[in-house]
Formats: C-alpha cells, structure tokens, sequence
C-alpha cells in the first residue's frame, strides 16, 4: 500500500474529486467540468453513470453512453475522470473508455462476493481504485475490500468515507463514524483517505461543517457533487452545489498544521498535556474503583438470587447523570454512549462471577 495523493493531486491544498451526482446530459456534463476547471481547486471530474438506488423507478443512470461524454470533459478541461463501478461489467466499459479512477460504492463494498468479481478483473490493470465505507460501520469489511484490490496487483489503492446508515432521526444523511476511517489509517498507515461529505451530510448546509471537520482529522481530500444547476438534478437534488459555491466553500476551509511542537518545544501545551495524563490516571482509578464495587453487588445478587440486569436502577443513574453532566458542559450524547459503556462491562463482570464454571464442570465428563 502506498499514499496515492500525488495521483490524485494537481492543485494545491487538499485533493478535490467532484461533479454530478449523476451524467444526465452530454452539455451538463461537459459545462460542469469546463466551470469546475475553473475553481482550479479540483483535480478529478467524478459522474455517476450506473446507480444503485434505493427504489426501483427513479433514474438510474445513462450507462455507457455517459463514458464517452466523460471522455469528452476530460479532453476539454485535462481533468482526471473517475465513475463508480458495481460490476465486471462496468469495470470493462470504464476501462475501455479510459476512465483514470474507479470507486466503489458502499452498497458494492458491503459485498465480498462483488469486490471480488470486480478485483478478478482488474488483475494486473494499472489504474486507480477508491472503494467507500461499506454501508454499516464494519470496519474488518472494508479493510477486507481494500485488500482483495491490492492482491489483484492493483498499487493505486484509497479509501472514501461516505458515512454508514442510521435508522432514526439525525442530521446526516448517512452520520459519520470518524473513528473508523481513522482506525483504517492505523491499520494501513500510507492509506490515502477522502471524505464525502456530499453523502454525509445529504443537505447543502453541512458540507463546509463535515469538510473542515475531515480536513481537521487528517483526511486527503475531498469529494464533492457539484452540478451546474442543482436544484433541477435528476439525481440527490439536496446535496449538490455549483461550482462556483464549491470554489467558495474550499476556500473558506482553514488548513492547519499537522504537526504539534515538539515536547519542551511550548510550555503551554506541555502543562495541558500534563494535566490530561492525571486526569487520565484519575478516570482510570475512579472505573477500577467503580468495577470492584459493583462486583461486590454481583456477589450480593449471586447469594440472594436476584437477576444481573436492573433496569430501573440503570434508568436513575441515566437520568441523573445526564442533567449532572450536561450542566458541566458535557453532551447528553456522550453521556448516554459513556454511561452504556460501562453499564456494559459491570454487566460482564457481574455475568463472570454469578455464571463461570457451572455448566462446563457439572455437565461435561471428566476425562
Ligand atoms: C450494579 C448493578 O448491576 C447492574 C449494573 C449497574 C451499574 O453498573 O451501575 C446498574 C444496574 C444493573 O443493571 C446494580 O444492580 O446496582
């Protein structure tokens, strides 16, 4: 695996891949490009030519036919060109007519048996590869995508972060999981990484929120659905800009360093620094403390024969922490995810000590 910005990258600042949603028309088509070139912010011209829908009946793309306007962009502008591709398929009539960039969606790399069909036939092909988050937060999965690309020989290999699907409220259209994309960084430390904020966000006035946010988190790029009159798209009307708004929303994004100073470099940082580690010594005492006392409830229940899970005790303690932290800055969120964290791991504990050992050495014969 090696970084593949510089394939990516002809402007400075961070990498931008953008462009409808979908090819509707050879004119839109080559106008979005010809106003993205423009920008001189973006570096690939990205359309969706097949797409998956949710429902059947809505527009579902202009196939091949799309391949060749892109074609057209690209000997018009000396844009980049990259199409999502879903199967052999599109993978042939991509590469027949010279596409630079192929991406997987999520609803492909959510699928073994698809990224397979889909490396088996870019064995040996020199071209690029980006493949989405798959569309629930696995991250085995995706990492598994990336590496069924690579064994194919394929070098110019990167990852997109789309978001993963909710069911419920949210103000994401699919909300990010940056924990994710940052554990796939660790696990391939030279991963390019892009960000789809377009996807994230499924609204215009969330795209500069998410981006900066990417950019903050060490994230390459960006992508982007920009289209020349967005309101009348055929496709994901919601989420797409001109490109002209893209030109301004990139250049309101603040680059900042990646690098801290180095220790003893600042005293200031050193200090906060400092007082996290004994914060941190205090959080971890304060848990263990919290652990053993509620062990200690688990051999009272062991004796007594009362069930693991309280439910109402558990309620009151939400309830409580959550007005306790909210009125110390703390969110309701993070209270909720914290809380059920820990509610999780005395639970466990509890199941250890009232559970381990019966079955194994009463049921099984001795040997
Ligand atoms: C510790 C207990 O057992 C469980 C764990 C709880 C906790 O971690 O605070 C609360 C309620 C129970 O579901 C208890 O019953 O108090």
């Amino acid at each position: 695996m090696k970084s593949i910005n510089n394939e990516l990258s002809v402007h400075s600042g961070p990498i931008l891949i953008s462009g409808p949603c979908s090819a509707e028309t050879e004119e839109q088509l080559i106008t979005t490009s010809i106003q993205l070139a423009e920008t001189k912010k973006a570096d690939v011209l990205r359309a969706g030519i097949w797409k998956p829908r949710t429902k059947p009946g809505s527009f579902e793309g202009v196939g091949a036919e799309g391949l060749k306007w892109l074609a057209e962009a690209k000997k018009e502008t000396g844009l980049k060109t990259a199409v999502e591709v879903a199967n052999v398929k599109h993978v042939y009539s991509a590469l027949k007519h010279n596409v630079d960039i192929l991406w997987l969606g999520a609803r492909t790399t959510v699928n073994p048996f698809a990224v397979q069909e889909i490396a088996d036939a870019l064995e040996g092909v020199d071209i690029t590869v980006l493949l989405k988050n798959p569309v629930n937060p696995d991250i085995d999965l995706w990492e598994g995508g990336i590496e069924r690309i690579l064994k194919a020989g394929v070098k110019n290999v990167g990852a997109i972060h789309r978001g993963f699907s909710k069911y419920g409220e949210s103000n994401f259209r699919n909300p990010p999981q940056w924990q994710i994309p940052i554990e796939l960084k660790q696990r391939f430390p030279e991963l390019t990484l892009i960000c789809d904020p377009s996807h994230i966000c499924g609204k215009r006035d969330t795209l500069l929120e998410i981006s900066q946010e990417a950019i903050d988190l060490n994230f390459d790029g960006l992508m982007i659905e920009s289209h020349i009159t967005p309101d009348k798209a055929w496709s994901d009307a919601k989420q797409q800009i001109t490109p002209f708004e893209l030109k301004k929303l990139i250049e309101q994004i603040v680059i900042r360093e990646s690098k801290l100073p180095k220790k003893g470099k600042d005293t200031e940082l050193d200090n906060l620094r400092q007082k996290i580690n004994i914060l941190d010594s205090e959080l971890i005492e304060i848990l263990s403390q919290r652990m053993k006392t509620t062990d200690l409830i688990g051999e009272y229940k062991k004796q007594n024969r009362i069930k693991i899970l309280q439910s109402n005790r558990w309620e009151e303690i939400v309830e409580k922490s959550v007005i306790e932290g909210q009125s110390k800055g703390l969110t309701k969120d993070f209270i909720v995810k914290f809380l059920s964290d820990i509610h999780l791991e005395s639970i466990t504990r509890q199941n250890n000590i009232m559970n381990s050992n019966k079955w194994l050495d009463k049921i099984l014969v001795k040997r």
